[in-house]
């Protein structure tokens, strides 16, 4: 008897062959990448390599020039950005993720209006439970690792399918990284999760898969365990 064929779970995002443009400086070239329906896939790369610009085009701030994009078998790569977020897409910026001049709480309450999906503030308060010092706090004031659980936790409201998140623990103190880290590693039990990290240890614990990208190009993948001993690794991501 032959053996059964493996059941492979389609993947949650499928980009296939993307390239991205600004105006006329090609900064994408022939991305593909997927991320799981429940578990995430980290993206490195040097400064400038195009990760932002990947997750911009994801959300559908930036429009491919060529390839696609779907998400839970829907090809979103025309779709408007609020049209990928009533399908679960979440988003986390590098910059600008909260309001500065509102308070947490009204960070919160605004994000929660902004989704119909509401689930209470209050799940956000128990996963961050240092918002809940800082609920009158205009969001300005924060310090680096509470603005990041903030925007993480604004995210989160919507309940995303997909999230993506750019640089989560940048300008964070290290002493906070790691309870920003066991958040992010609950969540990714029950979501897809595409995480752009510098910090390196970070991003291959949390990813069970990583993509390198270097020029706009993925130059390097694979299981985060392999890529972790890839001699290439560290060349590619010095400065
Ligand atoms: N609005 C823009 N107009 C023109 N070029 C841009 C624009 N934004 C980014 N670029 C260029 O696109 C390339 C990729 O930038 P991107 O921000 O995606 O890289 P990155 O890998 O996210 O870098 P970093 O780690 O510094 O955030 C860079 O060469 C950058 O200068």
């Amino acid at each position: 008897m032959s053996e059964p064929s493996p059941v492979f779970e389609p993947q949650f995002l499928q980009v296939r062959e993307l390239s991205v443009a600004y105006g006329r400086s090609q900064v994408l070239f022939d991305i593909t990448l997927a991320a799981p329906r429940h578990g995430a896939v980290a993206v490195l790369g040097r400064n400038g390599a195009g990760k932002t610009t990947l997750l911009k085009t994801i959300v559908g701030e930036l429009t491919a020039r060529s390839g696609t994009i779907a998400m839970d078998l829907h090809d979103i790569t025309r779709l408007p950005t609020e049209r990928r977020v009533r399908l679960g897409l979440g988003y986390v910026p590098q910059e600008h993720a909260v309001f500065d001049r509102l308070t947490v709480r009204e960070n919160l309450e605004v994000a929660a209006l902004l989704n119909r999906d509401l689930s209470p503030i209050d799940q956000v308060l128990a996963w961050f439970p240092k918002l809940g010092q800082r609920l009158g706090q205009p969001a300005g004031t924060l310090s680096g690792g509470e603005r990041k659980m903030l925007a993480i936790g604004r995210a989160i409201l919507s309940r995303p399918k997909l999230l993506l998140l750019d640089e989560p623990t940048e300008g964070v103190w290290s002493g906070v990284i790691e309870e920003i880290a066991e958040r992010l590693r609950e969540l990714i039990k029950n979501t897809a999760v595409v995480i752009v990290e510098q910090h390196l240890e970070l991003a291959l614990n949390l990813a069970d898969y990583t993509y390198v990208l270097d020029r706009g190009r993925v130059v390097l993948e694979g299981r985060a365990s392999a890529v972790r001993h890839d001699p290439k690794l560290l060349h590619l991501l010095a400065p």
